[in-house]
């Protein structure tokens, strides 16, 4: 089974925890930046992934690209032929309710979702994708001490990200935060095969509003962000 068709890892290349972002280079820029003895184990479609050590504890961080299809890939991947225990998504969000900023923290309680994904378990009903509550606890905890702005609750995972005639600005009738793209995915890859899962996010615009992080403020908040999961990850 191994290495995959999507991931040049071979057995034991991987860490039980793992980092992922949409963007490879921002796997990149965590490994090169926050790890000690990095090794690169998969380059395949340019989907970056890299093992090292954080504080002396073996942690990996990888790309998962965009959208529910690829990060699906990716992570089931990790999770049901790499042995991966805890995944924790690193990614940024637009605001879509009014009290959440710019470079603002969510947390991703639940993620509800416009997609069809969960069709495939055939539930006669609608599942609700939620956090891994103890890594949300120690996330939150991280946070709290370190004095960010956080917020923790619903995000909306979206297939559409330049809508025609919807607007995810709907959802914050109903108290969600902020949209992305993978969360909901994520959620249920982890429910599926019993294993953890978190998705941080960072606010890079505001849909409410038009407004938009500077590429000096985006990298100043996405360290932010790293260094929580970062934090996070050794306690697992
Ligand atoms: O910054 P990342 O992790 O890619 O996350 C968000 O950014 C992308 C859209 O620009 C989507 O993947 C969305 O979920
Ligand atoms: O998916 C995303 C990510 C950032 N900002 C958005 O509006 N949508």
């Amino acid at each position: 089974m191994l290495p995959t068709a999507h991931n040049a890892a071979k057995e034991g290349e991987i860490a039980k925890t793992v980092l992922m972002a949409g963007d490879p280079l921002r796997a990149k820029f965590i490994a090169e930046n926050y790890l000690q003895d990095i090794h690169c184990y998969n380059s395949v479609r340019g989907m970056l992934g890299y093992t090292g050590l954080y504080k002396g504890k073996r942690i990996s961080v990888q790309g998962h690209g965009m959208g529910m299809p690829s990060l699906g890939i990716y992570t089931y991947e990790l999770y049901n032929f790499y042995n991966v225990e805890n995944i924790i998504r690193v990614g940024s969000a637009g605001a879509i309710k009014e009290d959440v900023k710019l470079m603002d923290i969510v947390f991703a309680m639940g993620a509800s979702t416009d997609s069809n994904y969960a069709n495939q378990y055939q539930l006669k009903g609608t599942f609700s994708p939620t956090a891994t509550y103890h890594l949300l606890e120690k996330a939150v905890a991280v946070a709290k001490e370190k004095n960010h702005k956080y917020h923790v609750g619903n995000v909306l995972t979206s297939d559409i990200f330049y809508g025609d005639s919807v607007s995810p600005l709907d959802w914050s009738k109903m108290g969600v935060l902020a949209v992305e793209m993978e969360a909901a995915a994520l959620y249920m890859n982890a429910a599926r095969a019993n294993k953890n899962a978190l998705c941080i996010l960072t606010i890079s615009d505001e849909v409410h509003s038009g407004r938009q992080l500077s590429s000096h403020d985006r990298q100043v908040s996405f360290t932010t962000m790293m260094e929580i999961a970062l934090e996070l990850a050794i306690e697992l």
